[in-house]
């Protein structure tokens, strides 16, 4: 075996609860062993309630955070979620293709309890100029809807706006995830050539808070070790399942996931 350890890059904000952000994305790394750096853009004072406040970092400090790490540490595959202004944008615009590695995109706009994560004036730069640069975005289907300006209802819709996603706006690969949909959970992906559905049962849960982080930094952590996209979605979806099936109730709102629950269940 190689001793060649995986790293994995996540560009986000904390989540001071542990959930979701930064900590929900170093967790999942750990877990799936690679070895996790952080580049922090906004602190978010946040619990599983909602969120109740919000300070962001100059662009200038995580312009110097990724290049402390760049020109350092090898980096083998990168995330970037919640990135609030378009100041953040054009520092992680810049430092993006240097990593010369597979590029994850969550494009967090709203936290699960719904206090919004990112200005409004953001939303088209980030579509416009960090879509064309990922190997996959993962939006869900409210973000998805937002970035195509398309109805999403049906898995149907979903694939349209999938295939939108990389025809229209340029990414690598889209991954729509189905989380908030009535009956199954169902996530559709299209990679330029084929449209892959992944399902599980839906969990009945209130307890999903960091979901969408959580799959995307999973996503990452198998790219970094050099899986292929669909078969790194396929175990980041085992992953989820597992971390929302054995969610911890914790604190009034919604729970956090449990990062460690695929230690509990035996791939099938
Ligand atoms: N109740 C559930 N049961 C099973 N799977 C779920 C459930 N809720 C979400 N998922 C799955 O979790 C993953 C994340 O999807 P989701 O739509 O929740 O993302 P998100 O809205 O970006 O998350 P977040 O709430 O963190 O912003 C997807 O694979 C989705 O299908
Ligand atoms: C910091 C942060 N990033 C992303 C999300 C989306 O779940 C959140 N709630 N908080």
């Amino acid at each position: 075996m190689s001793n060649v350890i995986p790293c994995a890059l996540t560009i986000a904000g904390s989540d001071s609860s542990g959930g979701a952000g930064i900590q929900a994305d170093l967790k999942t790394f750990q877990e799936l062993k690679c070895y996790g750096m952080s580049v922090l853009t906004s602190v978010t004072a946040q619990n599983t309630t909602g969120v109740q406040g919000v300070h962001h970092l100059p662009g200038g400090m995580i312009k110097q955070q990724i290049d402390s790490i760049y020109t350092d540490i090898r980096v083998d595959a990168v995330k970037t979620g919640m990135i609030a202004n378009i100041e953040m944008m054009e520092v992680i615009a810049e430092a993006i293709p240097g990593f010369q590695a597979p590029y994850v995109m969550d494009p967090v706009m709203v936290a699960t309890s719904g206090d919004p994560l990112i200005e409004p004036e953001a939303r088209d730069y980030l579509c416009q100029q960090l879509i064309p640069m990922t190997t996959v975005v993962t939006p869900n289907i409210a973000e998805a809807a937002f970035i195509t300006k398309e109805k999403i209802e049906t898995v149907a819709d979903m694939k349209e706006a999938a295939k939108h996603m990389v025809h229209g706006f340029g990414a690598g690969a889209a991954l729509i995830k189905g989380g908030h949909l009535q009956e199954a959970a169902i996530d559709v992906m299209y990679d330029g050539n084929k449209v892959y559905t992944f399902e599980t049962d839906r969990i009945p849960t209130k307890n999903t808070h960091g979901t969408g982080c959580t799959y995307s930094a999973a996503i990452t952590a198998y790219l970094s070790q050099g899986l292929p996209l669909v078969s790194a979605v396929e175990r980041s979806k085992h992953y989820i399942t597992a971390a929302i099936r054995h969610a911890f109730d914790i604190g009034e709102g919604n729970g956090p996931t449990n990062h460690w629950a695929i230690r509990e269940e035996v791939r099938q």
